[in-house]
């Protein structure tokens, strides 16, 4: 069996280490410009369009990360990029749940807690007990319900917290209240105090954290983006922080990223930022999750986390 491998910034050579180590019978190679050999897998992150183009005989070609939207916005410019029926993978946790249940459990607890108030009153050396919020107060709603949504909404149960989330089909996630579609969109926003943001990228959640939808949450609401930056309106989150709507936002990724240094989001006393660092591409574990993936094609198994083209995600 064959596998190329293309990333631009990760440590090739470790990950090709680490694949034989996994995959021991496997002849496994870096892709370079003008490379056309035979290849039965290609695990990929932004790959040149000649990587893919043409290589009919692929059994899958893997994703590096869990979003898929890069590699299907490049699909759409080139639709021979991925050859018809290639199915196309992507990492499904292999790490990230834990990484994003870290993230959102602290940011969660940390302004549930009113850090952010005693902060502003450290700059003016103001001792002042404040009132504590009450959970009840504080219901959380997860936009996406997927593999690293489901995952957040566990850990935020176990804070007992009330946990809520929005998807396309319903779930049944112990302690969590699941609404689905666009019909249930504004019962799901009404009330939720914390909104955090875990769905895909695709031209039905483009802009959908915008001036309308932050208008419909609780009163002093927070927001998280953890998934992509094209979802948020970042002029309506302005705006709703200075209106008092919003209490604080704490952003990970971006419309543009690196972030603009001009950008206001970097001087808003209520807007936290990360550099994309939510949950990244853990090796050893997405190694071990493609490689079992391999071993379920190669006995004629049908693995998950296959993306559906179709639904761009
Ligand atoms: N900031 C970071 O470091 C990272 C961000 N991500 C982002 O997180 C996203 C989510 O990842 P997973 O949970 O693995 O994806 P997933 O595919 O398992 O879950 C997606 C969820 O969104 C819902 N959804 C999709 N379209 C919808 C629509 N039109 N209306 C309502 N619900 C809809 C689905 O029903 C599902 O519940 C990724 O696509 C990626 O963009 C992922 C990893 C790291
Ligand atoms: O895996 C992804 O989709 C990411 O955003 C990694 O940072």
């Amino acid at each position: 069996m064959d596998i190329i491998f293309y990333h631009p910034t990760f440590d090739t050579q470790s990950w090709l280490a680490g694949l034989q180590q996994q995959l021991p019978d496997a002849r496994i190679r870096e892709w370079r410009e003008g490379d056309d050999r035979p290849a039965d897998y290609a695990l990929v992150w932004h790959p040149p369009v000649e990587m893919l183009a043409g290589r009919h005989q692929l059994k899958g070609v893997f994703a590096l990360g869990a979003g898929v939207d890069s590699i299907l916005s490049k699909l759409q410019a080139y639709p021979d990029m991925l050859p018809a029926g290639v199915p196309l993978f992507r990492l499904e946790d292999t790490g990230m749940g834990l990484q994003m249940q870290e993230y959102a459990v602290s940011q969660v607890l940390h302004w549930f807690r009113r850090f952010d108030d005693y902060q502003a009153q450290k700059q003016q050396a103001n001792w002042q007990p404040l009132d504590d919020y009450r959970r009840e107060d504080f219901t959380i709603g997860l936009l996406g319900a997927g593999v690293l949504g489901r995952k957040v909404a566990e850990s935020l149960t176990a804070w007992g917290f009330p946990v809520r989330c929005w998807s396309r089909r319903k779930k049944d996630y112990p302690g969590v209240t699941s609404f689905a579609g666009v019909e249930q969109l504004s019962d799901f926003l009404n009330g939720t105090r914390v909104l955090i943001n875990l769905l895909p990228n695709t031209p039905q959640t483009v802009g959908i954290i915008n001036a309308s939808l932050l208008a419909r949450l609780a009163d002093e609401a927070y927001v998280l983006n953890l998934a992509r930056g094209v979802h948020l309106v970042e002029a309506d989150l302005l705006a709703a922080l200075d209106s008092g709507k919003l209490k604080g936002a704490m952003l990970d990724v971006f419309s543009k990223e690196p972030l603009p240094v001009d950008s206001p989001l970097w001087k808003h006393p209520r807007v936290a930022i990360t550099p994309h660092v939510a949950a990244v591409t853990r090796a050893d574990e997405a190694m071990a999750y493609i490689a079992k993936t391999i071993r379920q094609i190669e006995k004629g198994e049908t693995p998950t986390g296959e993306v559906s083209l179709q639904h761009g995600y």
